[in-house]
């Protein structure tokens, strides 16, 4: 069931939050949504769930839009989080649960799952405002899952956890994905995108600037970054047409350039100087294609 935003746009009196974005996210698999603050994303997933109307365009899964009729299908993790902290967390899950039609007996069995999982078994019965932020991410999590979404929507999923946690949650993540839910997931923290999805948007201003796969985007983008190693000083390429910054190593430098070919006329200058040890012509990262793309205004 693949996911279709067609020409969707979303205002806000004259506030254009989203801006003709068309999109296609294909079935079980991560998508990840890209964009400033202010971008447009978490707008983007309350039109995909049905909690704002769209202004103009559409949006449809499996052929029809997608409405309450569906949510059942889907699991969301907002980004403000909306736990009650006066309920127990199985309270609170059965609750979520039975909302989707799970019984209490089903519920517990899976909650105890995910408990043991995030390893952290002895919150059952503790109330949500008893645990700490980021043990509290975890049961929102779980609450966004418990009912084995068909497509699972989640805002800013690691945002507020340590290291430890961060890896429990995108190990599940991806063994979610590889049981065959949909995951669509905004960040602000490029190398979770890059390491976890196969296609992803940047958002800028609520418009598209960059969509595709990501072996595509970063083909497109070129090998901009270079690594020299060499006996000889190489302080002399700051001044290199097609240079665009240079940073000193301590046995030889960086580069960015403008366009791969600049590798290739720096390449030939330094054969004639002495011994280059390395010359490297690296993959752009999403961070340095997100920076180029979307630049000053990313806070
Ligand atoms: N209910 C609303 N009323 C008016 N303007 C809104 C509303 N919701 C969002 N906006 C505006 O729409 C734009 C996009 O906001 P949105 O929350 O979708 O961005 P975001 O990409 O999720 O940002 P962040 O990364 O900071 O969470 C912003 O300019 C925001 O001020």
């Amino acid at each position: 069931m693949t996911l279709y935003l067609k020409d969707v746009t979303k205002r806000f009196g004259k506030t254009t939050a989203v801006d003709h974005l068309s999109l296609e996210i294909p079935e079980k698999e991560m998508f990840g949504f890209l964009g400033g603050n202010g971008a447009g994303k978490t707008t983007t997933f309350r039109m995909i769930l049905g909690l704002l109307d769209i202004t103009e365009g559409e949006i449809t899964w499996d052929g029809e839009s997608i409405g309450y009729s569906k949510s059942h299908l889907i699991g969301y993790l907002p980004e403000e989080r909306g736990l009650y902290p006066k309920l127990k967390v199985s309270e609170q899950l059965v609750y979520l649960g039975k909302l989707h039609g799970m019984t209490r007996r089903q519920v517990l069995q899976d909650l105890s799952y995910w408990l043991d999982r995030f390893k952290v078994p002895e919150y059952k019965d503790k109330k949500v405002e008893e645990l700490s932020k980021g043990n509290q991410q975890k049961i929102q999590f779980i609450s966004a899952v418990i009912h084995k979404p068909k497509l699972l929507i989640l805002d800013e999923p690691f945002s507020g956890l340590d290291p430890v946690n961060v890896e429990l949650l995108k190990e599940a993540v991806v063994d979610l994905k590889e049981s065959g839910t949909s995951i669509v997931f905004s960040s602000h923290r490029m190398e979770h995108v890059e390491e976890l999805c196969e296609h992803l948007c940047i958002l800028q201003k609520g418009k598209q600037v960059v969509q595709g796969s990501l072996r595509e985007i970063k083909q497109a983008y070129g090998k901009k970054n270079v690594v020299i190693h060499a006996d000889f000083p190489l302080a002399f390429l700051q001044q290199h047409a097609g240079v665009v910054q240079y940073k000193q190593l301590m046995d030889g430098c960086a580069l960015k350039i403008d366009r791969e070919e600049v590798a290739k006329h720096i390449y030939s200058e330094l054969a004639g100087k002495g011994f280059v040890r390395k010359f490297e012509l690296e993959e752009p990262s999403l961070n340095d294609i997100f920076i180029e793309k979307v630049g000053a205004s990313y806070e």
